[in-house]
């Protein structure tokens, strides 16, 4: 099994490419269902998770091509509705196949995802949804089945919580379905905006996404099209607070800083000078060691628990004491345990963690338990005495191009080993 291994090695210096976002080409990868001829997605990241998707949408009968950063799938050939679970559980997001499916074709059976290491993370918002569209919807076996006679039919639905994936995937069904679905309470992330602007370019009428309430005036079809994805706010952020952690100075380039308020405001307040011009978004740290900074995880606008781990990384080595509320993901302080094992000075009640800067951390054999908790042990390791080795990094593969390529290029003493 490959490991990363990091050594402490000051600042980092220089320019960074920025992706584009695991979490809006899962979604629109999987919107391409809905279309009648092939879609072409630009800016595709060379991601493990990328890479399940196309096995997931090739094993449903669609044409898969990747050149580069491109991708067209040609959803014509589809002749399976099935989303098995050898895929569902290794990603989550597979769900994200049952709104196309059964807006498209009439019926669905996806694999039930299970839960995982950063909480249960139940589905009965997505069913809830489909259901208020007009879908049957039995849970058996393990498999959602659902199904519907002729097309689904707009609605007025209220989200009983914000949910990303729910959003996506009701948004995505409504756009097939007869009439005007009206969601409300919907999640606003740029990712949800990213995909409604793909549907869009394939012929869907949406208005109101980034917002709490969505319209979606239903068309009989969906044409083919080309979208470039939106870039990856939260590679941009663990970057960005890389180079804070190391006292450093580096500039993100294909970037979309407007999506990131909350974690340049935290930036700032930890004592990074921040300068945007366009898509690009310049660091400085001036050398400087850190303040300690309070996050609070919500629904964007506000704070991305996808941030919440590499900011506790921060605060580990920050200058006095942070608190962190986690208030997505029940079990999302799994990089506690490992910090701890570099030095770090963490105790956790319930959902908050008290993080009392140390001056220095320690290298040390650690586990990646998930995507963002392995990516704030590198983070961890870059300011670490000696060296860290962190093992289970497939999950970092799930999410990060390249990662310790882009940190080298930085500066950064990382390395991959079998
Ligand atoms: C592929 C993708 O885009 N993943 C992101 C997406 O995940 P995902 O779409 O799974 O996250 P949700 O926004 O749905 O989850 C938010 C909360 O709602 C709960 N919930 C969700 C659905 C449901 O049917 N019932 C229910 O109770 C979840 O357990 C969680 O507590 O948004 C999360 C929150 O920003 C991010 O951390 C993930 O990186
Ligand atoms: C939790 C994440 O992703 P997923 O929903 O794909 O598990 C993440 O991107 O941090």
């Amino acid at each position: 099994m490959q490991k990363i291994v990091v050594t402490g090695n000051g600042p980092l210096r220089g320019e960074v490419r920025i992706s584009g976002a695991k979490n809006a080409v899962l979604p629109i990868l999987c919107a391409t269902l809905l279309a009648d001829a092939p879609v072409r997605i630009d800016n595709v990241p060379h991601l493990h998770d990328v890479v399940t998707t196309a096995k997931l949408l090739q094993g449903l009968g669609a044409g898969v091509e990747h050149a580069g950063d491109a991708m067209t799938v040609d959803p014509r050939s589809v002749d399976s509705h099935v989303a098995p679970y050898e895929l569902v559980k290794t990603m989550r997001a597979s769900v994200l196949v049952l709104g196309p499916l059964l807006a498209k074709f009439g019926d669905a059976e996806v694999s039930l995802p299970g839960g995982c290491a950063i909480g249960s993370r139940p589905v009965d918002l997505h069913i809830k949804g489909l259901q208020a569209l007009g879908a049957r919807i039995d849970v058996e076996h393990g498999f959602i089945k659902a199904s519907v006679k002729g097309r689904l039919q707009g609605a007025h639905h209220v989200f009983e919580m914000v949910s990303v994936g729910a959003t996506e995937n009701v948004l995505m069904a409504a756009t097939l379905a007869e009439g005007t679905t009206v969601l409300e309470n919907a999640a606003m992330e740029p990712e949800i905006v990213d995909l409604a602007e793909c549907l869009r370019a394939l012929g869907a009428r949406i208005e109101g996404a980034g917002t709490p309430r969505i319209v979606v005036e239903g068309v009989e079809r969906l044409h083919g099209g080309t979208h470039a994805v939106i870039a990856d706010r939260i590679e941009t952020g663990t970057f960005l607070v890389a180079a804070a952690m190391t006292g450093g100075s580096i500039v993100a380039t294909h970037a979309r800083p407007d999506t990131m308020d909350a974690v340049l405001d935290k930036l700032r307040e930890s004592g990074a000078e921040i300068s945007i011009d366009r898509d690009r978004i310049a660091l400085d740290m001036h050398g400087r060691r850190p303040r300690a900074v309070n996050i609070t995880t919500a629904p964007h606008p506000a704070f991305p628990t996808d941030m919440q781990a590499q900011f506790m990384a921060l605060d580990c080595i920050a200058d006095g004491v942070g608190v962190i509320n986690e208030t997505i993901f029940e079990n999302r302080f799994m990089h506690v345990q490992e910090l701890l094992r570099l030095g770090a000075d963490i105790r956790v009640d319930g959902h908050t963690a008290v993080v009392r800067g140390v001056d220095k951390l320690g290298g040390a054999p650690v586990m990646a338990t998930d995507l963002r908790a392995s990516a704030s042990l590198i983070l961890a390791g870059l300011v670490a005495d000696g060296e860290t080795v962190i093992d289970r990094i497939y999950h970092l593969d799930r999410g990060y191009e390249r990662i310790e390529a882009k940190l080298s290029a930085l500066g950064a003493r990382i390395r991959r080993i079998d």
